[in-house]
C-alpha cells in the first residue's frame, strides 16, 4: 500500500472535521474522496500533505510514518497537492511558478547559488528543462512567459498541476481539479489525470463532479460528517444506501448525489 491512514482525526474547537478515518491508497490507482459539503475532504487532504497536524491517528507513506510532517517535508517524501482555488504566485511567470516546484529536488545549496557555481548552473538548466517538460505534458508550454494571474482558471489549474508534477511526486493529491470548468474541460482534465497515472503516479482526488469521479476512480471513499461511511468501486458506491442517504440528506445542491 502506498499510503495507509489509520484512525485519523482533526478537531477544530469542538468540531470533529475528520474523525477516525482509515484509508488505504493502492499504488498506481485513482482513489476518489467524495462526500457532501463540509464532510471533511479538504481537511483530510490537508492532514495528508502536512498543512494540518492531526489530533489523532497515523499517516504512513511507503512504509514510513509521516504523521504531522510539515508540507516542505511531505513534498520531499513524494506527496504533492493542488488546491481547490489555485495558489500560484500571481506576479511570477508560468515557467517560474513551475520552477518553484523544482526547488525541492535541487541539488545545489545557497552558496552554489550565490557564487553561481557550475553545479548551480547545471542544476538550473536541468530544472528548467524539467519544468518545460511538465508544462508541455499539461498542454501549457505556450503560456510559459505569461503572468500566472492573467490566465483563465482552466489554464491556472493546468499550471498548478505542472508545478505539482515538477516536484516528482509518487502521490498526487488533486483538490477539485474540475471545479469551475465546463464539460469539455472536465473531460480534458480526466484525460490528463489518466496520463498522470500512466506515468506511474498514484492519484487521490477530491471532486464533486460525479461524471469525473465515476469515470476515473478505481476506488471511491465516501466521507460524511468527518467519518468514512463507505469504500468501494464506482458501481458499489452508486448503490450503497448509506451513501445515497448522506447525499439526499445533504442540505446542498452542489454536492450532487452519485446517480
Ligand atoms: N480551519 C478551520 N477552522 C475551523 N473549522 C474548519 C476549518 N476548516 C474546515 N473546518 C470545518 O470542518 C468541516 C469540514 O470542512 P472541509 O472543508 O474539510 O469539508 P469539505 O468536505 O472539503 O467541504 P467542501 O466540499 O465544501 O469543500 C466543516 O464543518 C468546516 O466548517
Amino acid at each position: 500500500m502506498l499510503l495507509e491512514v489509520r484512525g485519523l482525526g482533526k478537531k477544530f474547537g469542538g468540531l470533529d472535521a475528520v474523525k477516525g478515518v482509515d484509508l488505504d491508497v493502492p499504488e498506481g490507482q485513482v482513489t476518489a474522496i467524495i462526500g457532501p459539503n463540509g464532510a471533511g475532504k479538504s481537511t483530510l487532504f490537508n492532514l495528508l500533505a502536512g498543512f494540518y497536524r492531526p489530533t489523532s491517528g497515523t499517516v504512513t507513506f511507503e512504509g514510513k510514518d509521516i504523521t504531522g510532517m510539515k508540507p516542505h517535508r511531505t513534498v520531499r517524501e513524494g506527496i504533492a497537492r493542488t488546491f481547490q482555488t489555485t495558489k500560484l504566485f500571481d506576479d511570477a511567470t508560468v515557467l517560474d511558478n513551475v520552477l518553484a516546484g523544482r526547488v525541492v529536488r535541487s541539488k545545489s545549496n545557497a552558496l552554489d547559488a550565490v557564487f553561481h557555481t557550475p553545479r548551480h548552473r547545471r542544476d538550473e538548466r536541468a530544472s528548467k528543462a524539467r519544468a518545460m517538460e511538465e508544462l508541455e505534458f499539461v498542454g501549457a508550454a505556450h503560456l510559459r512567459d505569461r503572468l500566472a494571474s492573467k490566465l483563465p482558471q482552466e489554464a491556472q489549474k493546468r499550471v498548478s498541476m505542472a508545478q505539482a508534477l515538477a516536484t516528482e511526486p509518487r502521490l498526487l493529491l488533486l483538490d477539485e481539479p474540475a471545479a469551475g470548468t465546463n464539460d469539455e474541460e472536465t473531460e480534458a482534465f480526466g484525460l490528463l489525470i489518466r496520463q498522470i497515472v500512466a506515468r506511474g503516479i498514484t492519484v487521490c482526488l477530491v471532486e464533486h463532479k460525479m461524471s469525473m469521479v465515476m469515470n476515473l476512480a478505481d476506488q471511491i471513499v465516501v466521507l460524511d460528517h468527518g467519518q468514512r461511511i463507505a469504500t468501494g468501486t464506482p458501481a458499489q458506491i452508486k448503490s450503497d444506501p448509506l451513501v445515497i442517504e448522506a447525499y439526499l440528506g445533504a442540505n446542498t445542491d452542489q454536492a450532487g448525489a452519485p446517480a
